[in-house]
């Protein structure tokens, strides 16, 4: 689902940020951005020499020096009133996605299981590691993971998807969120956030000015700013001794005052980027929660925008991932009970989906007996580095897995690989499901008697639509790479069916995270979509790490970004977005910069024809006079902060053509939009000023 957009400037919004404006004008705020930040010294300098002037001691006369510092007041409130609208529509949208967080009573579990007492107390007092029971009708108190039960839970208040969807303990749809509601049975749940400290918790910390951090690319771009602004500070100060010689060399000639300097200043520094330049990030933040995703760092986002490799995991991803058993090819020599019977006794202790439905058809297949609980019996755990899991009873041992995993389990004690097992198992990865191969031994030791009972078929379904999502991410020179556990047959067909670029098959945690370091050490940016608590080593260390929102609390915490639609083909918005905030950020520099242009007309002859008489001869634009030259140029310099703040807020149209067509376009538009549009705007001011009586 896409969440609609907030009108641009929504009344309810422009009030708070205009007081917001206001209470930025503290100097620890003002300090975080170095170009206002000189601005802001200016203004208190000449709203000194305004003092001054009202007493009778001014440099130049009152009104004059009272309306530029009245305009560069404003140039400091308009970037003020950027940065705050944009933080305020980020919350108002991140509250939307929080609206439920109400006040949650919780079942807090004494011990982690179900039907131990609980006590009530109040969902903000639970801690990471808490347990608590969640009944139908009850509200989740906290973010967590199932350890217990199985249960249909409505998520609309975050997805906005009205079909509830199954959370059950095991697997990887063993996440919860806070807030949502379940609806049927019971869950018992572990806490994995304190308070304060959820996932929507933190993305909603990115948007608030104080806990922000500047991202790489921003911090590059202010240090281009801060250098310029050293350059226009040397130049505009070095001007006033020359001035006061030039007069006295002459004996003839007025030196240029402090509040023309300060306002030449502060007209050729980019405080238009300089204003903008945060909004413009914390409004991408608002662009992903429109795009239903939450971002939790801003560096992702930057990142996004120059994604090279896309690399996604299947099940659970590429796949819907809710793998069940449906059918049992037993080797040669064994009854399809048998097979059932061995697979579902392997399967007692399975809790992960698979294991489950691997219990559910053994039933359905007749295998009649219902294993008594065996004392001597001690389970082994699927882990996806074996990947394979079972029971060890006495003199005997079951496992089922992976079949290149369960290959060496047997070939260690020395038994063959039957042949008629191989073809089983690319059969049923031909059809790109996933072949679990049954086998049994008598004891580990080399050379005992080990015996291939036969293959269970898992499905799963590819997603639908998603080739043409992968066929778009081509056209954007996305490379795409589905990793699984699963094996190269399966692997192969899901591949083939879902489009992607190229594949790993038969990979563990660590072959994951070893591709994704490759990647990076070639230079490129990659990104990750998984599920799993297998994908979240791979998540950390991915550039752009998006989670699916059904999947493991594991791999949200790993991640940088929640995709709350669980859509491995997000990642095309995700990267329009990153890109469309790299180009605005691109966009408006050029424009800032070329605008200096227009104002060294506008502003150098005004400030120093009378110093030099013969800079008349630059008054090319004609303008009243040198003071209406000044004035025109401060006011428009404020109200073009205001101008662009819907382009900062929107975003430029991003289109999928390519890198260098799209930087040629934008250098014409805004680097002669930039050079144009000062111009016309300080005449158009010049003489409604006049108009005005002004000056
Ligand atoms: N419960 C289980 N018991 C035994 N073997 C299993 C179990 N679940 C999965 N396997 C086997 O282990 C392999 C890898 O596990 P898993 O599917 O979790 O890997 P993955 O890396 O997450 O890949 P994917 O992209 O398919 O999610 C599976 O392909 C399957 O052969
Ligand atoms: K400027
Ligand atoms: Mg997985």
């Amino acid at each position: 689902m896409t969440r609609s957009s907030l009108p641009l400037f929504d009344a309810d919004l422009l009030r708070p940020a205009v007081v917001d404006a206001f209470a930025k004008l503290d100097p620890r705020v003002q300090w975080r951005n170095p170009v206002m930040f000189v601005v802001y010294v200016g203004s208190l300098f000449t709203s000194a020499l305004w003092l001054q002037a009202l007493a009778g001691q001014g440099e130049a006369p009152a009104w004059f020096i009272g309306a530029v510092t009245l305009w560069l007041w404003f140039t400091v409130l308009f970037a003020n009133f950027a940065e705050a609208l944009a933080e305020g529509r980020a919350r108002a949208q991140a509250a939307s996605l929080r609206g439920m967080k109400k006040t949650v009573v919780a079942k807090k579990l004494a011990e982690p299981r179900s039907g131990a007492p609980w006590t009530q107390v109040p969902g903000e007092s639970l801690r990471r590691g808490d347990v608590v029971l969640v009944e139908a009708g009850d509200l989740l108190p906290c973010d967590g993971e199932v350890i217990e039960g199985v249960a249909a839970v409505d998520e609309s208040a975050i997805t906005g998807e009205s079909a509830p969807v199954i959370r059950e303990s095991g697997g990887d749809f063993s996440a919860v969120t806070g807030g949502t509601k379940v609806l049927s049975d019971w869950i018992v749940v572990r806490c994995t956030a304190d308070p304060g400290e959820s996932f929507l918790d933190r993305m909603i910390g990115l948007v608030e000015g104080a806990k922000r951090r500047k991202t790489p690319n921003e911090i590059a771009l202010t240090i281009l700013l801060v250098a310029l602004t050293l350059v226009f500070l040397l130049v505009t100060v070095t001007l006033l001794p020359f001035s006061i010689y030039a007069v006295n060399a002459n004996h003839a000639g007025v030196p240029v005052t402090l509040t023309v300097l300060i306002a030449l200043l502060v007209c050729l520094i980019p405080t238009t980027i300089g204003g903008l330049l945060s909004a413009i990030g914390v409004a991408g933040m608002g662009r992903m929660l429109l795009a239903n995703v939450v971002a939790t760092s801003g560096r992702a986002i930057e990142a996004a925008g120059d994604v090279d490799v896309l690399l996604l995991d299947k099940t659970g991803t590429i796949t819907l991932g809710n793998r069940q058993a449906s059918a049992f090819l037993p080797a040669p020599g064994v009854s399809v009970t048998e097979l059932a019977d061995a697979a579902r006794l392997a399967s007692l202790a399975d809790e992960t989906p698979e294991g489950r439905s691997i219990v559910t058809l053994a039933r359905q297949e007749g295998s009649a007996h219902e294993p008594a609980a065996d004392p001597a019996a001690s389970f082994v755990a699927f882990s996806a580095q074996t990947r394979m899991s079972g029971v060890d009873l006495p003199g005997r041992l079951i496992r089922k897995g992976a079949a290149d995993a369960l290959k060496r389990w047997i070939l260690e004690s020395g038994s063959a690989w039957p042949e008629a097992v191989v073809r089983h198992v690319e059969a049923v990865a031909r059809r790109g499901s996933t072949p679990l191969v049954v086998a049994e031994r008598t004891s580990l030791e080399a050379g005992s008697p080990a015996r291939v009972l036969g293959v269970v078929e898992l499905k799963d379904i590819v997603k639908s639509g998603i080739k043409e999502r992968f066929a778009q991410l081509r056209r954007m020179g996305i490379r795409t790479v589905m990793i699984t556990g699963d094996n190269r047959l399966t692997a192969a067909a899901i591949a083939a069916e879902a489009g992607v670029d190229d594949f790993l098959a038969e990979a563990t945690p660590e072959n994951k995270l070893a591709l994704i370091r490759q990647t990076q050490a070639e230079g490129r940016l990659v990104a990750m979509t998984g599920d799993g608590t297998n994908d979240a080593p791979a998540l950390a260390q991915a550039d752009v790490a998006v989670a699916m929102h059904s999947g493991t609390q594991a791999a949200k915490e790993a991640g940088n970004m929640v995709d709350l639609d669980s859509n491995p083909t997000k990642l095309i918005e995700v990267v329009e977005i990153g890109k469309q905030m790299l180009m605005t950020r691109g966009a408006l520099t050029t424009f800032s910069i070329a605008n200096d242009i227009a104002k060294y007309f506008a502003i150098i002859p005004a400030a120093f024809v009378a110093t030099y008489p013969q800079l008349g001869a630059l008054n090319l634009m004609h303008l009243a006079s040198p003071d209406s030259a000044i004035l025109s140029a401060v006011i428009f310099n404020a109200l073009i902060i205001v101008a662009l703040i819907p382009l900062a807020l929107k975003g430029v149209r991003y289109r999928a053509l390519g890198a260098a067509v799209l930087l040629r376009r934008n250098l014409l538009i805004y680097g002669l939009g930039g050079i144009v549009a000062p111009f016309v705007g300080i005449k158009l001011i010049d003489m409604l000023l006049r108009l005005m009586g002004w000056t």
